[in-house]
C-alpha cells in the first residue's frame, strides 16, 4: 500500500484514496495484472456473502501457482480445494480446535513464553522469533503432536524463511515480476525475489517431508498425533481410488498452508498487541485492573474468563481492527461472469476485497483511525460486536482457523499482561513508538524492542 500511495492519500490507504473517487467496485490495474476492487463493508458483504459463489473462487496469483502447483487449501481451485477444506477443518475440530483440549495447549506454552520473557528481567528484547515460535508450536502440536524448543536452530531457520515470504510476497517483485516476464522477457533481472521465495518454499518442503516420514515410521492408526496422521490414514483409506486426491503434494500443501498462515498471522498480531500496549499505558493498566476483579490472586485467565472481561475482550478486537494485517484480504476471483451492482465482472477476473475499507469504514466505526477500544464497548460497558469486523474475511472462503487465532489471541494476551507490564526501553517515549506498518503480505509492526517488566 506504501509503494502506491496517492501524495493526496494523506496517509490513507492509497486504493480506499481511490475508492472515494470511483465507487465501491472499480478496476485497478498492477502492471499487467488487473483487478476488480470491493471496498466498504456493506460492498464486501454484498459480493461475499450474498453473492457467495459467485465470489467464491481463488484467484489464480503466478507466484502461488508457482509454489503450490495448485495444491493444498488456501490457493488451490475446484473440487480439490472443496475436499481439502472439508477435511481440514474436520481434522482442526478433531484435534481440538475450539475446545478444551487446544486451550490446555495453549496454556502451557504460554507458561514457557512467560518464562523466556522473565529471562529478560525487565530489559529491553525483541519479541517477532520468540512469538513466532510459540504461536507456531500451537498450530505445530495439532499438525504434527509436537513443539519444537525455543532454540532450537533449525526451527528458528525455518520462522525466518516463512517471515522472509511473507515479506518479500508482499512486494510487486514477487507478486507480479513473474507475469511481468511473461510479457516482457528482459525484465528478468526482476525475478530475484521470486526466485527466493521458492528457494525458501523448497526449504521448508523439505523440512516436512522429513517430519512426515517419521510420521509415517511411527504411523498406527488406533493413536494418530495430529492433522498428518490424520491425512496418513485417509491416503491409506483411498488408496485403492485411482484418483484420490489425497496424494502426498496435497498432504504437503495442506500442511505448510496451516504452519504458515497458522503462525505468521497471530504472532503479528499479538506484536501489534504488546507495542499498543506500551503506546497507551492507560488501556493496559485497565486490563490489569479488570484482571484483578474477576480472576483470583494467583490464578491466570482462561477462556470461560472472557465473559466476565468485556474491557479486554475489546481491546482485543481493537488490535486486530487498527493492526489490519491483512489489508487487501487473499485475492478471489469470480468462477463465472457476473452480474453485480450494474457492473458485468467477467469470468477469471481477479477480486481484491479490501478489507481494510470495511475496518476502517466511516460508516461503521466512529473514530475509525484512531486505537480505541470504546468502538467494541456498549454504553453500559458490555462487549459490543460489530458487523464491520472482518480480519478474518467472510464467505466461502473465509479463513478456516478464526476460532484457533481468536483462542491464541486471547489466552496469550490476557495471560501476558497478567504476569507483565510492557514499556518502551528507557530512554524512548511512547510518543516515539512507531505505528507505521511495514509493508508485506501482513503488515507487520515496525522492528522494535520491549520491556517485559514483571508484575508486583
Ligand atoms: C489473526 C490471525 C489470522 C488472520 C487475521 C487471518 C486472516 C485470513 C484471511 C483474511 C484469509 C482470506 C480469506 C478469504 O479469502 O476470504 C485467511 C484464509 C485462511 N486462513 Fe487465516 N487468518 C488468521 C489465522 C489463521 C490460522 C491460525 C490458521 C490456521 C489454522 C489460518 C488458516 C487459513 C487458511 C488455510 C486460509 C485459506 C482458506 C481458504 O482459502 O479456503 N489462519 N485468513
Amino acid at each position: 500500500l506504501k509503494w502506491c500511495a496517492h501524495p493526496l492519500a494523506s496517509g490513507q490507504c492509497s486504493i480506499c484514496y481511490l475508492s472515494k473517487l470511483y465507487g465501491n467496485v472499480f478496476t485497478v490495474h498492477f502492471g499487467p495484472r488487473k483487478a476488480v476492487v470491493l471496498a466498504g463493508y456493506e460492498t464486501i458483504k454484498d459480493a461475499l456473502l450474498n453473492h457467495a459463489e459467485e465470489f467464491g473462487e481463488r484467484a489464480e496469483i503466478p507466484i502461488f501457482r508457482k509454489m503450490t502447483r495448485g495444491n493444498g487449501i488456501a490457493f488451490s481451485h475446484g473440487e480439490l480445494w472443496k475436499t481439502m477444506r472439508r477435511f481440514t477443518l474436520s481434522t482442526l475440530r478433531d484435534f481440538g480446535m475450539g475446545r478444551r483440549t487446544i486451550e490446555v495447549r495453549i496454556l502451557e506454552e504460554l507458561n514457557s513464553l512467560i518464562k523466556y520473557f522473565q529471562s529478560y528481567q525487565g530489559k529491553p528484547f525483541d519479541t517477532k522469533m520468540i512469538l513466532n515460535n510459540a504461536v507456531s508450536n500451537v498450530i505445530c502440536s495439532i499438525l504434527f503432536g509436537e513443539r519444537f524448543e525455543y532454540d532450537d536452530p533449525e526451527f528458528l531457520t525455518l520462522l525466518k524463511l516463512l517471515n522472509e515470504n511473507t515479506k518479500l510476497l508482499g512486494s510487486p517483485m514477487a507478486s507480479i515480476a513473474p507475469q511481468l516476464y511473461n510479457f516482457y522477457p528482459s525484465l528478468g533481472f526482476l525475478l530475484g525475489a521470486s526466485k527466493t521465495v521458492l528457494q525458501n518454499i523448497s526449504e521448508l518442503s523439505a523440512f516436512l517431508q522429513k517430519l512426515f516420514k517419521e510420521h509415517k515410521e511411527e504411523f498406527n492408526e488406533n493413536n494418530l498425533t495430529g492433522f498428518v496422521d490424520a491425512f496418513m490414514m485417509k491416503q491409506q483409506q483411498e488408496s485403492k481410488k485411482p484418483h484420490s486426491m489425497f496424494h502426498n503434494e496435497s498432504l504437503l500443501f495442506s500442511t505448510l498452508d496451516l504452519f504458515a498462515a497458522g503462525t505468521e498471522t497471530t504472532s503479528t498480531t499479538m506484536r501489534w498487541g504488546l507495542l499498543l500496549m506500551m503506546k497507551y499505558p492507560e488501556i493496559q493498566r485497565r486490563i490489569q485492573e479488570e484482571m484483578n476483579q474477576v480472576i483470583e490472586p494467583g490464578e491466570m485467565p482462561k477462556l470461560e474468563d472472557r465473559k466476565k472481561m468485556p474491557y479486554t475482550d475489546a481491546v482485543i478486537h481493537e488490535i486486530q481492527r487498527f493492526a489490519n494485517i491483512v489489508p487487501m484480504g487473499v485475492s478471489r476471483s469470480t468462477p463465472s461472469d457476473v452480474n453485480f451492482q450494474g457492473y458485468v465482472i467477467p469470468k477469471g477476473t481477479e477480486i481484491i476485497p479490501l478489507l481494510t475499507s470495511a475496518l476502517n469504514d466511516e460508516l461503521h466505526w466512529k473514530t475509525p483511525h484512531q486505537f480505541n477500544p470504546s468502538h467494541f464497548l456498549d454504553a453500559d460497558g458490555n462487549f459490543a460486536r460489530r458487523e464491520a469486523f472482518i480480519p478474518f474475511s467472510i464467505g466461502r472462503r473465509a479463513c478456516v482457523g478464526e476460532g484457533l487465532a481468536k483462542m491464541e489471541l486471547f489466552l496469550f494476551f490476557a495471560g501476558l499482561l497478567r504476569k507483565f507490564v510492557f514499556q518502551p526501553p528507557p530512554g524512548v517515549s511512547k510518543a516515539e513508538l512507531d505505528l507505521t506498518a511495514d509493508v508485506g503480505f501482513t503488515l507487520n509492526p515496525m522492528p522494535h524492542l520491549v520491556c517485559a517488566v514483571p508484575c508486583k
